[in-house]
């Protein structure tokens, strides 16, 4: 358990209504420095509006939010030089090289430098982090859609943030830019960067994640490690095994008892055992179900 005086982010009982429509209908989390929280949830759960609210671009209807010790309805410039945010995607700036880009986005944040953060990133260190060294020199407007999104991340940490929104950081990623990127995310968090993500991608959850958040009809249905949340989900794992060439499956709750006694039957002629749990996408798409069918979350 970590020490509660390193809460980077506090949402307590946080609404949000458009128009007559209840958006929000009471969240609540906090999250820890160097920790990696991702937010998940079908299309219009609300992650983005969390999301935005926590970045102070749109305000809240009702409850207690606290990012780095400031309500972001009134955080000043000093407070958002130390958020990094990766946006849905930077369309602009097509006419300027990438070094370019980044050095004159860096500058801003020179005035908030401290002694224990050096701001900003060095321009050339940074590039090579997102793997853009070959591109340094290119005009933005020549990148690939996965070259531009990997310019999209530099854009969000150049200021060195304390803690980094991303969302949906890896559309558009190759395999190997991906595996690349999950790096960078788990240096930034060894370096105590807290990061909150977006992402339908499951396995990508599944990897980068210490916690993962599940919103489902307005609320917090599931908040967790991914071990955890397998487990509040996995009643029953699904046993297989051969015996002389025959196939058998059987499901169970107690795996481990089962598949003693199956050996204590056959012995050796057990053969191709596997003991298969709740994946995260079974219990993503369970606890969401039953929140749209308006049972109660799991916590
Ligand atoms: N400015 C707005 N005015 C009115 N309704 C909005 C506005 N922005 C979002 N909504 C509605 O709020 C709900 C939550 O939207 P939001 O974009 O936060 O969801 P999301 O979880 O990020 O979805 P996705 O996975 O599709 O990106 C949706 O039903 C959306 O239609």
């Amino acid at each position: 358990m970590r020490d509660p005086g390193e809460v980077v982010l506090r949402v307590e009982d946080l609404r949000m209504r458009y128009g007559a429509r209840d958006v929000l209908h009471g969240i609540s989390f906090t999250a820890y420095r160097g920790e990696v929280l991702c937010l998940l949830g079908p299309n219009g759960a609300g992650k983005t509006t969390t999301i935005e609210i926590l970045e102070g671009f749109r305000m809240r209807s009702a409850g207690e939010v606290s990012v780095l010790g400031t309500d972001p309805a009134r955080g000043g410039e000093d407070w958002r030089a130390r958020l990094g945010v990766v946006l849905q995607s930077w369309r602009d700036h097509g006419k300027w090289r990438v070094r370019e880009l980044l050095d004159l986005l860096g500058s801003y944040y020179a005035p908030y430098s401290t002694g224990a953060i050096r701001r900003p990133w060095d321009t050339d260190e940074l590039i090579a982090a997102v793997g853009l060294t070959e591109h340094a020199d290119r005009k933005i407007r020549m990148l690939s859609g996965g070259q531009r999104r990997r310019l999209d991340v530099a854009i969000g940490i150049v200021g060195r943030p304390e803690l980094l929104f991303l969302d949906e950081p890896t559309a558009g990623f190759d395999p190997r830019a991906r595996r690349e990127f999950h790096d960078l995310v788990h240096h930034l968090a060894d370096a105590d960067t807290t990061v909150l993500l977006t992402t339908h991608d499951l396995d990508e959850a599944e990897k980068l994640a210490d916690r993962i958040l599940i919103l489902g009809g307005g609320q917090v249905v599931a908040d967790g490690s991914p071990d955890q949340l397998s487990r509040q989900i996995a009643g029953e794992a699904e046993v297989r095994w051969t015996v002389r060439g025959q196939h058998f499956v059987h499901s169970t709750t107690e795996a481990t008892k089962y598949v003693y006694e199956l050996f204590k039957q056959h012995g050796d002629a057990v053969a191709d055992l596997e003991v298969r749990r709740a994946s995260l996408e079974d219990t993503y798409l369970e606890l969401v179900h039953r929140a749209e069918s308006g049972v109660v979350g799991v916590r």
